[in-house]
């Protein structure tokens, strides 16, 4: 029986993961390879499953992380994409809080062995957050770091605005972290597509056990009731805690338009939407006020 390439994406919270899944799937379908999506993401709502094509199988773990609460759920999930689909190539997106490791173990199940043949991990690290780590919290650090080493395939995204001097340093990290790991700088993740479907995975060594648990990450959703002025709003977003790690859903502004708003290391950006989608906020971060955080949202609402 055939068996399905697994290929996990790794990187922590908005560091491009879906991005660059758009672009694999698109891949995938020129070359006529029947791909289903498993999409896990620590919100109680799914934001980034609009990003699948409606004729990709896809299977969403939500409100938690795949590779803590819903690891056997993980496998259940798996093993209901290839029974139900012939697939060539299954794609996960891991929650930006998981660790590789961990996702991959699930991925090794003596359950999955004659369904699938993990073929990597691809590790979509944000450049610059990499870059400005200090000011996080030592588990996001260390998440990031584990991200880095475990990678079989490193894209060092949202280099676009980064120095000649950054990006060395960047590349220096890249070589003493995870020696012979073939890495490329990016931009929206656009890279030569063809070279990540040939992965492979390598002999791995003991890795620090840090999950969504130990981060005390933490999501909350704000449901809006009117519209938002997009300067009252981003106002807001320039004084809001510097651990809010990820911020996406929609929001509706003054024009009356709706807009899906995704937030990422201080980086606000605003997509308009045409359907007419509930009006809500997916916040990931660590030590949420989450009171202070609703005072401050329903004070800029008209
Ligand atoms: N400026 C800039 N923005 C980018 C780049 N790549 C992705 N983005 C934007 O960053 C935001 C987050 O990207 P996603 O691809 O959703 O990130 P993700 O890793 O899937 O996010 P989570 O699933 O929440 O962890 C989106 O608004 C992207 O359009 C880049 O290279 N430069």
């Amino acid at each position: 029986m055939k068996k399905a390439n697994v290929i996990i994406l790794a990187g922590f919270l908005g560091s491009g993961k879906t991005t660059l899944l758009k672009q694999l799937l698109q891949r995938e379908k020129e070359r006529n390879h029947k791909t289903a999506v498993l999409m896990n993401e620590l919100g109680q709502v799914s934001i980034d499953s609009d990003a699948v094509p409606g004729d990709i199988p896809l299977k969403e773990l939500l409100n938690g992380c795949i590779c803590c609460s819903l690891s056997d759920q993980l496998e259940k999930q798996l093993w209901g994409l290839c029974k139900e689909n012939e697939l060539d190539t299954l794609i996960i997106e891991a929650t930006g809080a998981a660790h590789p490791i961990d996702v991959l173990d699930a991925c090794l199940s003596p359950y999955l062995l004659d369904e699938l043949h993990v073929s990597g991990i691809i590790s979509v690290m944000d450049a610059p957050r990499w870059l400005d780590r200090g000011t996080m919290s030592v588990q996001a650090k260390m998440l990031m770091l584990e991200q880095i080493k475990h990678a079989d395939f490193i894209i060092w995204n949202k280099t676009g605005a980064l120095s000649d001097e950054q990006k060395q340093s960047i590349k220096e990290d890249a070589k003493r972290l995870n020696e012979g790991t073939p890495y490329v700088l990016t931009d929206y993740a656009k890279t030569d597509i063809d070279q990540l479907f040939a992965l492979s995975v390598k002999d791995r060594k003991e890795h620090q056990k840090v999950t969504a648990d130990k981060l005390k990450v933490k999501t909350w959703m704000y449901s809006f009731t009117g519209t938002v002025k997009k300067e009252a709003f981003e106002n807001w977003l320039r004084e809001a805690p510097s651990s809010i790690y990820r911020i996406k859903g929609y929001i509706k502004l003054e024009d009356g338009k709706i807009y899906l708003f995704q937030y990422s290391y201080g980086l606000p950006i605003y997509e308009k939407e045409l359907m007419k989608m509930p009006l809500r906020l997916v916040f990931i971060g660590e030590d949420l006020d989450t009171e202070k955080l609703a005072e401050g949202l329903k004070q800029i609402e008209q």
